[in-house]
């Protein structure tokens, strides 16, 4: 990567920061970066990245450090965070009724998670910015025929051709113009009445009526009634509960787009990636000292990083070294993703020695990673009693190391897919293929997510 950026400055115009701190943000472009495109045409590449880099913050820093409080509170057990969201978000899919589904379906479970932990839940979307996805493999072969792999909607088209897989800069600012819409949609839904908390119940009461488990999730959703109705009785001002703050997140895996977003806060002189309020470094890419480890270290946003199931103790350590070296609450993340055979082995160790050492980190469960399964029929696909299952054995690890478990990170969607088998309605091989509809990983459907509610409301209650 040798493109070089024009110092970034305030959106004010006054560079407030020292030149040392600006110069900083590019010093990923010498560490090799993993998993970044590669353009034909690098004039267009340029251009696109100089626009980008005038173009107004999708967030507020100030909303950054909002979360990061929020974060803080959750890693000492006094709430609990859900991150939900498409594995990988498209253009197309960013229309308003599929938005719409996924910030009610996040809305549902967290109004489920809230009265299981008796918590306050901090709502982030795995949305408005979710379009770059790293690969195991750069291509694809069917039938014969290889062409680059599909890399995510900010790179290049699903479609099987060659002009759709090719490598396209332009689609850099249709990503940022399609989270900036999403965003606006989001920031519409959960301050203008949307989130209502009474509308809320009504939708999980119509959840409930319609699932075939409905036995087992009936008590709690009967315990809410009361709840909502004692609050009424008192006196409760429903009309503040008409709004929820929800944050947005994506994997900060495109660095050129990432850095283009980065701006200097006329507040306090520092950087902040302004494409998100959360920003997350994946499992492939986490690197000590690779790039992305490096662009992330120099931002001041709430940051996470994934744990596979070969990380180790010495590994979440040293890169709290580089990512959180004041222990600043709220700052660092881990969300763990090592698989229902492997964390009940694998995680207590980490925790424990993290735990005595860097307490301020914040532990999160993506169920999802560590899950991934071909079916029979060829699908890339989960099995939904393999993801409760590590998220069993998320809360049982923390409960040996004596750690708190602060949170989960789903691959979710408000529609009635048929990506993940299992469930209250049975989805089985045959049936994968009727609405198979995600660009790259199996996520849970409506009903699947709100069935994970109730159960890991079940958890968080014990
Ligand atoms: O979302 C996560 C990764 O991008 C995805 O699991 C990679 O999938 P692949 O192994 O099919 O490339
Ligand atoms: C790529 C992802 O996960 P991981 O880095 O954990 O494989 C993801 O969250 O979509
Ligand atoms: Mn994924």
């Amino acid at each position: 990567m040798t493109l070089s950026t024009e110092p970034h400055f305030s959106t004010t115009g006054h560079q407030t920061a020292e030149p040392s701190v600006v110069a900083g943000l590019d010093a990923w472009r010498e560490l090799n970066p993993l998993q970044q495109p590669t353009y034909l045409d690098s004039e267009a590449h340029k251009r696109a990245i100089s626009e980008l880099s005038t173009l107004p913050p999708l967030i507020f820093a100030g909303e950054a450090d909002v979360l990061k409080a929020k974060l803080a509170a959750a890693a000492r057990g006094e709430a609990f965070v859900l991150q939900g969201g498409d594995c990988a978000e498209s253009f197309s899919g960013a229309t308003a009724d599929k938005i719409r589904n996924r910030v009610r379906t996040v809305l549902q479970m967290s109004a489920v998670l809230t009265y299981g932990g008796s918590l306050p839940v901090v709502k982030v979307g795995r949305m408005a910015g979710q379009f770059a996805k790293p690969r195991s493999s750069d291509t694809e072969t069917r039938d014969g025929v290889t062409l680059p792999a599909f890399r995510g909607d900010i790179v290049n088209d699903h479609e099987f051709t060659p002009e759709s897989r090719a490598h396209d800069p332009q689609r850099l600012l249709r990503a940022y113009h399609t989270a900036a819409s999403t965003l606006n949609l989001i920031r519409a839904f959960t301050s203008g009445g949307f989130a209502d908390l009474r509308l809320v119940h009504e939708w999980n009461r119509g959840f409930l009526a319609n699932n075939a488990n409905y036995h087992r999730y009936e008590a709690l959703a009967a315990e809410i009634d009361r709840a909502i109705k004692f609050m009424d009785a008192c006196g409760a001002d429903f009309d503040a509960l008409r709004t929820v703050e929800f944050f947005s997140s994506h994997e900060a895996l495109l660095l050129d787009y990432e850095r283009a977003l980065t701006r200097i806060d006329s507040r306090t002189g520092n950087p902040y990636d302004v494409s998100a309020h959360f920003l997350w470094i994946g499992e492939r890419t986490r690197d000590l000292d690779g790039a992305h480890v490096d662009f992330l270290a120099r931002v001041r946003n709430p940051i996470g990083v994934k744990l596979g199931p070969t990380s180790t103790a010495d590994d979440a350590l040293s890169l709290i070294d580089k990512l959180d070296p004041e222990h600043e609450p709220g700052r660092l993340t881990f969300v763990t993703r090592m698989g229902a055979d492997k964390i009940r082995d694998v995680l207590p160790d980490v925790l424990r020695r993290v735990g005595e050492e860097a307490p301020q980190v914040l532990w999160m469960c993506d169920p999802m990673h560590g899950n991934t399964i071909t079916s029979k029929s060829g699908y890339k696909t989960r099995r939904f009693d393999d993801v409760m299952s590590e998220v069993a054995g998320f809360f049982e690890a923390h409960k040996e190391a004596g750690t708190i478990p602060g949170g989960l990170h789903v691959e979710l969607t408000g529609d009635d897919v048929t990506e993940v088998l299992g469930g209250a309605a049975h989805i089985e091989d045959d049936g994968l293929g009727d609405r198979y509809e995600s660009l790259v990983d199996p996520r849970l459907n409506h009903e699947q997510s709100l069935e994970m509610a109730f159960q890991v409301a079940e958890l968080l209650k014990k």
